[in-house]
């Protein structure tokens, strides 16, 4: 085996955060093994004052990512799955997910309210259309304030832009070590997560064995089957992060159970559906439970955000 291998990764702290944490593991399978970062900036990294949904575009945090995968500048990168569009670029796969991290949602406010307790017509900050809609489902009176930037960014807002609470994913600051900050999970029921929230995905080229071997033992299988289902559902509903779809799968009793949510950008209305199925049939239950969801209307919110209503 070749002694050094390129790792791609954003250079966002939690973006290095996350690659050190699998270059760590795989260092302990391959002590003898170099793997070198290379930082890379991606489109969603520059464009920091706008809200993505009116960016546009499939993959913003991915984009210049796979290219430099493809071109061999690096040999694997490592994703959030959340960043991964439902279709991945041709000739590239991801060679393993390893096992999933806290998929929740949670609250973080500097006064200490909960989402119970926050103030009639308290600010929270999300550029989530997803968080949006179903926090302002649970919490009409709420105000939804928009904050882009990386968790070190949104953290700081809140005490810069006066918020009294701000979303995140629980999965990012326990990654960083600042689970303190939390101050409530939202349970899945409330907020349902975004597709592969918390997952991790290692992203290689199809055609190199090599490091696809040398990634196959950090792969979870588990966390791969319930990632999968919940990519199915993505894609069969053509979405992308940027609109308020959510879906959550666990496992119950060695069977997969899925939830998918659509949700309309004012939490008006809020469509959810869910199935269970054996793990063999993973990416059906996905598709199913779309359908579910687009016989419910989901097609007519999904292109009313389309249209940027
Ligand atoms: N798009 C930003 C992004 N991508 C992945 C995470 C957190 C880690 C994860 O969900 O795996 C975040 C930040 C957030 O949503 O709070």
């Amino acid at each position: 085996m070749k002694n050094t291998f390129v790792v791609g990764s954003r250079k966002s702290q939690l973006a290095l955060t996350q690659t050190e944490w699998v270059i760590e593991k795989l260092k302990k399978l391959y002590p003898n093994i170099r793997f070198e970062i290379k930082e890379i900036v991606t489109k969603g990294d520059k464009i920091l004052d706008v809200t993505l949904s009116k960016v546009g575009g499939k993959g913003l945090f991915v984009k210049e990512i796979e290219q430099a995968l493809l071109d061999g500048e690096i040999d694997f990168a490592v994703h959030s799955m959340k960043d991964m569009p439902a279709e991945m670029a041709e000739g590239l796969t991801i060679g393993a997910v390893p096992e999933r991290e806290d998929p929740r949602d949670c609250l973080i406010s500097n006064q200490d309210y909960t989402i119970e307790t926050l103030p009639i017509g308290a600010k929270v900050g999300t550029s989530s259309l997803r968080r949006a809609a179903q926090i302002v489902a649970y919490r009409p009176d709420l105000k939804i304030e928009s904050i882009r930037g990386n968790v070190n960014t949104r953290l700081s807002k809140l005490e810069t832009d006066g918020l009294n609470a701000i979303i995140l994913a629980a999965a990012g600051l326990k990654r960083m070590n600042w689970q303190d900050r939390i101050t409530q999970y939202l349970d899945v029921d409330l907020c349902l997560p975004a597709v592969g929230q918390g997952a991790l995905g290692i992203q290689v080229r199809e055609n190199d064995q090599e490091t696809i071997q040398m990634l196959q033992y950090i792969d979870d299988q588990e966390t791969r089957m319930i990632i999968s289902a919940e990519r199915a559902l993505l894609h069969h509903l053509q979405g992308g992060c940027q609109i308020p779809i959510g879906a959550y799968a666990r496992w119950q009793n060695d069977q997969i159970h899925l939830v998918g949510m659509v949700a309309a950008v004012d939490g008006k209305r809020i469509l959810k559906a869910e199935a269970t199925g054996s793990k063999e049939e993973a990416v059906s239950l996905g598709i199913k439970v779309a359908n579910q969801l687009l016989q419910q209307g989901a097609d007519q919110i999904l292109a009313e955000v389309k249209e940027g209503k």
